[in-house]
């Protein structure tokens, strides 16, 4: 008896020991979860908070006609040759060559995943001209998934492992010629753009954006979210254009939101990520379009432009920001700018004729980076942030191993609990973790040396003692340090990279001739001789004349560049091309805009927002959506939009998709042509139809 009194009571004491360690580990988890999520802000403020980085497409099989005038001179520039003498670099944060991979394009957007865990909202954009591979980036093939599916996949992975628990809610909606639409809508066959709800948006009591009945449906993993993009994905407006035979004739938004109520040092209880497939940028004269697909364009055009509008305005800090100019920026107003990341991809196409839109996508780059905040920016200046950035980034990787070694150690000593009382660990009482006391037990970042990312001459570089000095700085502490320096004094959001002489000297090229363009990009940006654009908040349709610069001085020679491009035949043969005295610009665009009158302007307006749209999901013959072998999934409820507060604290790691039983999908018809969600029979539920035919288009 004796014994087994001392037994238990040893037991009760190992218990408490357990519970209280795990309280402290608990304290010191929390402690270093915040140091590592200020330094990964801190990272982020120093990298930009708008980045936007551009993307080469590759050469297409089918694809012929002459190369080469598009190239990447390095990992943060374009270099476009447009004669033997006439070039241009434009500096991006990062420059992705045609060889990129999904992979590498992802790991730019990673750092962003920890940050939306940590209550920031943030946005990621695809623009570019029409068939540069946007959708490519975003959403990606079964093989090569892209941005979308890959963040989603990381977001559960990053959610579940974390110690707060995340309500996870997916939307996705399209805008279609200034219309709004719910791509995750119950609808039957014969729906048709006519009959689908324009949504309407509105400022929400905290001040931020809602959508009216826009279904956020709440996700538990990730196979539940992809089939929601596989399905928004195919209700997607698409059709065959000249220039791409599945052109996006929408913007497609996605939007996830997280809701924490257990992590009250998060930036804001609930945020959100947009990850946006922007409709491309067209030359209406170019592309020919007439037609319903020249009110497309003329309405994708007029939305890009208003979203340029309010990047720039964001980055050069003016106190009015046009949001109200677009139904796309109306919708993103709360998640643009402030404390958000912004990161915008770029695409351009490799082809000679394609030059003059790319000059505009890259114009439009330019402007979102914010060019004279990058010209301010000194060689010292910008070589300090870049070594502020390793040392960022090796304080982040030290802190979040700190994080997963004491979250296994808790996990251990959950177990030993198991053992020692054979019941569920979880459950135990663990009593409220003491403030955790660092003393001198602070991460210590070691003294790395600087790997300079430039090549700096010697006299530059740092040396051991003011190595030394940086290291024994906390995060904030080198974020101050390089947002701080001694000359000028700037903003952590507004870093970009200040470039050497190339830029200058480039800038004054001559090319020229009399052309026209939509607005999209081009006729936004008014190049003077320096190369500066004033910006103009004038978003309405116009034409635009090239305008003739003063002859550019000669540029040294890049070890990088080659002056010879190449042409592709249609029978496959290749053949190297000297580069010719000058590209033939007629009906190219320039950069200046053309004065339009204030009838032009309402005219053009006009003719944009009184397009109704007939029918959406149309397909190359003009149907609504196409016929294929489904499978249905139910999900237990389908009207998400007002969250039940005590599910936030409950189950959130439920899976909560039951496919249905044999019988069940037996008694639904699925004989239908489009991937619908039926009304009739879903009595609260929603049917989510997976493609079983093996098409190879879905992403995931
Ligand atoms: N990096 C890439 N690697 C391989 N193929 C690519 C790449 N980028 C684009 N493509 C291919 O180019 C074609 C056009 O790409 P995509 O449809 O993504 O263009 P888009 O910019 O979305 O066009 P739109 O604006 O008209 O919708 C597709 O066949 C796509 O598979």
């Amino acid at each position: 008896m004796m014994e087994s009194d001392d037994k238990d009571v040893e037991n009760d004491e190992s218990l408490s020991r357990i519970k209280a360690e795990i309280a402290t580990l608990n304290a010191k988890l929390n402690h270093f979860d915040l140091q590592r999520r200020q330094a990964l802000n801190d990272l982020l403020d120093l990298k930009g908070n708008i980045r936007v980085f551009c993307r080469i497409r590759p050469i297409l099989n089918n694809e012929y006609g002459h190369f080469g005038s598009v190239v990447s001179s390095d990992s943060t520039h374009v270099l476009l040759k447009f004669t033997e003498s006439k070039r241009k670099y434009y500096a991006l944060d990062r420059v992705f060559t045609p060889a990129a991979s999904q992979d590498e394009v992802f790991s730019e957007i990673e750092p962003l995943i920890q940050s939306l865990l940590d209550g920031y909202n943030a946005c990621i954009f695809a623009y570019g001209q029409t068939s540069t591979g946007k959708t490519f980036t975003m959403e990606g093939t079964s093989e090569w998934p892209g941005i979308v599916p890959r963040t989603l996949e990381e977001l559960f992975k990053k959610a579940q492992t974390s110690q707060h628990k995340f309500l996870l809610e997916f939307s996705m909606l399209e805008i279609y010629m200034g219309i709004l639409s719910d791509l995750l809508s119950p609808r039957n066959r014969k729906t048709t753009i006519r009959k689908i709800q324009s949504l309407s948006i509105r400022a929400g009591p905290d001040g931020g954006i809602e959508i009216e009945n826009l279904r956020a449906i709440r996700v538990n993993d990730f196979h539940q979210v992809k089939q929601l993009y596989k399905l928004g994905s195919r209700r997607r407006s698409t059709a065959s254009t000249n220039a791409n035979t599945q052109s996006s004739r929408s913007h497609c938004l996605i939007r996830i939101s997280l809701t924490c109520r257990d992590a009250p040092q998060r930036q804001r209880e609930r945020n959100k990520l947009w990850m946006i497939d922007l409709g491309g940028s067209e030359r209406l004269l170019k592309t020919q379009a007439s037609g319903r697909r020249l009110e497309e364009g003329k309405a994708i055009n007029l939305s890009l432009s208003s979203l340029g509008d309010v990047i720039s305005a964001l980055q050069s800090k003016k106190p009015h920001i046009p949001y109200r100019n677009s139904k796309l920026t109306q919708v993103l107003k709360d998640s643009l700018g402030a404390d958000s990341k912004t990161l915008m991809v770029v695409h351009v196409s490799p082809k000679d004729e394609d030059l003059c839109e790319t000059v505009c996508t890259l114009g439009f780059a330019t402007r979102a980076r914010s060019i004279h905040l990058a010209q301010e920016e000194s060689m010292e200046l910008r070589l300090k942030k870049e070594y502020a950035i390793v040392e960022l980034l090796k304080i982040v990787k030290q802190l979040e191993d700190e994080c997963q070694e004491i979250r296994s150690d808790i996990e251990n000593l959950y177990e030993n609990l198991k053992y020692l009382t054979n019941v569920d660990s979880k459950s135990f009482n663990i009593p409220e973790a003491p403030q955790y006391d660092a003393g001198d037990k602070k991460p210590h970042v070691k003294n790395v040396k600087a790997t300079p990312v430039l090549n700096q001459p010697r006299f530059m570089s740092s040396t051991a003692c003011s190595r030394q000095k940086t290291s024994s700085l906390s995060p904030s502490a080198i974020k101050k340090k390089v947002q701080d320096p001694p000359v000028k004094r700037k903003s952590s959001s507004v870093y970009a990279d200040s470039l050497s002489s190339p830029v200058k000297g480039i800038s004054q090229s001559g090319y020229g001739s009399e052309c026209s363009m939509s607005k999209t990009s081009c006729s936004n940006w008014i190049y003077n001789e320096e190369c500066q654009s004033e910006f103009s908040e004038d978003s309405s349709e116009c034409d635009v004349k090239m305008v003739v610069f003063a002859e550019q001085k000669k540029l040294p020679s890049t070890p990088y560049l080659s002056d010879k491009g190449f042409n592709r035949f249609k029978d496959g043969r290749t053949e190297k091309t000297e580069r010719k005295k000058g590209l033939n610009f007629n009906n190219c665009p320039c950069p200046r805009k053309k004065e339009q009158t204030a009838a032009q302007i309402q005219r053009t307006k006009k003719g944009v927002t009184n397009a109704v749209p007939e029918r959406m999901n149309v397909n190359k013959k003009g149907h609504i959506e196409m016929s294929v072998p489904i499978k249905l999934h139910a999900f237990d409820s389908f009207n998400y939009n007002a969250v039940d507060e005590n599910d936030l604290n409950n189950d959130f790691a439920l899976n909560r998709v039951d496919p249905l039983s044999e019988q069940e999908i037996n008694q639904i018809s699925i004989e239908m042509g489009s991937l619908l969600v039926d009304e009739t029979q879903s009595s609260g539920n929603i049917f989510l139809i997976e493609d079983s035919s093996g098409r190879q288009d879905s992403p995931i």
